[in-house]
């Protein structure tokens, strides 16, 4: 279960809740190093050139970025705060890529400015921007172009992105693809490296993987012979599945690597055509497990024969892959493992919405208001996709590492919820 899989102890997490109060995230930085090891690590056994790319939009925070810097993974960002962040943190540019669907003007003068290492280029109308952004300031930039290669991943449908009916990148199918790489080939200010693909996202088994590098070499191939165009960059995104509860078995993270390495090898010499440098985006599997948030119970409310509801100082605003994807989570309570289970109870979210539910059916010891409830697997889109609905402060993020502990990112108090409202009387 996911608690196993965690490394730090309940008495320091309960130390912890009383240092710095509730919801409270816990992140541990050793697995977030391990994890990221293990992706660069692997590929330092092949003789090629990669890049693994920290997907921010998982859990971007100075800190955060901060030891992806340390872990020598590179850096993708999809907005202007997330490129923010990244300066903010000292990020070397040249090792940010900057993604997105709907890129502002903004966004891509702060990319030019800065000089990132390359643009994740997703749509027609994206590419004309950059072009006025570039003959403006007189600059040229590394690019790729997203396809999608018409791969339909098993996982939630919201998080797929491969498929051809996505809002995401250049189709391979309708040609879209093909008409994109001809406008950038040999590009004034455009310098095409190559390609991205993103099939979707928690993905556990390899074959999705596989049959994309295919799909994308298919069309390298074809792209060779008709324009002679060789890549030297393919980017296979992130997706790697990761554990939120006993019944997920995801694969080791080295494993993925492994297979997507395999699978550009084979399909460049079936091909005939050079091996690219290999870049990957892995997001939730460098943070997800690695974090934890405290929670205290509440309000409790039996209706009898029907379900005991569990409320805590917390839910959709720091969560909301439940009410989103149907996400299941594990928890337990705190400085009560050792005793034995005795109800099952749903645990509720405190906002106004009758699908703030964070688990329905967690087993547990007889369960008290004032506990401390530990919902395990929460590093990857919780505080990400935290919001204010109802107003409620954002928690607070605190890191351990080597047993000591740091606060890198402060609670929100009622007064920074009003910070920006105006008068009007
Ligand atoms: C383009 C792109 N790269 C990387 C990621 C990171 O995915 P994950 O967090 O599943 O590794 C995503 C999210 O699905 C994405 O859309
Ligand atoms: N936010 C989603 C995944 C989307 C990833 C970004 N394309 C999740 O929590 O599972």
């Amino acid at each position: 279960m996911s608690q196993n899989r965690f490394n730090i102890s309940e008495e320091q997490l309960t130390q912890l809740a009383e240092r710095y109060d509730t919801p409270l995230f816990v992140y541990d930085v050793d697995q977030i190093r391990q994890n990221a090891r293990a992706f660069v690590e692997t590929f330092k056994q092949y003789d090629l050139d990669f890049q693994v790319a920290y997907a921010s939009k998982a859990f971007s925070s100075i800190a955060m970025l901060q030891v992806a810097k340390q872990e020598d993974m590179s850096l993708d960002v999809v907005s202007e705060g997330e490129l923010h962040t990244a300066i903010e943190a000292g990020y070397p540019m040249q090792r940010v890529h900057v993604h997105g669907n709907n890129k502002s003007r903004t966004v891509l003068e702060m990319a030019v400015e800065n000089q990132v290492g390359c643009i994740v280029i997703d749509n027609f109308f994206e590419m004309a921007l950059l072009e006025d952004v570039l003959q403006e300031k007189g600059q040229t930039i590394d690019a790729l172009i997203r396809i999608t290669p018409g791969i339909e991943a098993h996982t939630h449908d919201y998080i797929l992105t491969g498929q051809e009916d996505s809002k995401f990148g250049f189709d391979l199918l309708s040609g879209q693809a093909e008409q994109a790489l001809n406008h950038l080939m040999n590009h004034e200010s455009i310098h095409l490296q190559g390609v991205h693909s993103h099939i979707g996202s928690q993905i556990f088994e390899t074959t999705g993987f596989e049959m994309a590098v295919e799909k994308v070499f298919d069309a390298l191939k074809l792209w060779y012979d008709r324009y002679q165009f060789e890549a030297r960059v393919v980017n296979l995104g992130g997706g790697f599945g990761i554990q939120y509860t006993k019944d997920d078995d995801p694969l080791p993270l080295s494993q993925y690597v492994h297979t997507l390495v395999s699978a550009v090898k084979s399909s460049a010499s079936n091909h005939e055509l050079k091996i690219p440098e290999i870049w990957i985006e892995p997001g939730r599997s460098i943070v997800g497990e690695a974090a934890v948030t405290i929670y205290e119970v509440g309000a409790i409310k039996e209706i009898p024969n029907v379900r005991k509801y569990v409320s805590v100082n917390g839910g959709m605003t720091d969560n909301i892959r439940p009410a989103l994807y149907d996400a299941e989570y594990e928890a337990t309570i705190l400085n009560k493992s050792d005793q034995p289970i005795e109800e099952t109870v749903a645990i509720a979210g405190q906002s106004c919405e009758t699908g703030d539910m964070l688990i329905w059916d967690l087993d547990v010891p007889t369960i008290e208001t004032g506990d401390l409830l530990v919902v395990y697997s929460t590093g990857a889109y919780g505080y990400a996709m935290a919001s204010h609905y109802n107003r409620f402060p954002k928690a607070a993020v605190v890191f351990v590492e080597n047993g000591n502990d740091q606060l890198v990112i402060k609670r929100e108090t009622v007064q920074d919820l009003t910070r920006f409202d105006m008068s009007y009387e």
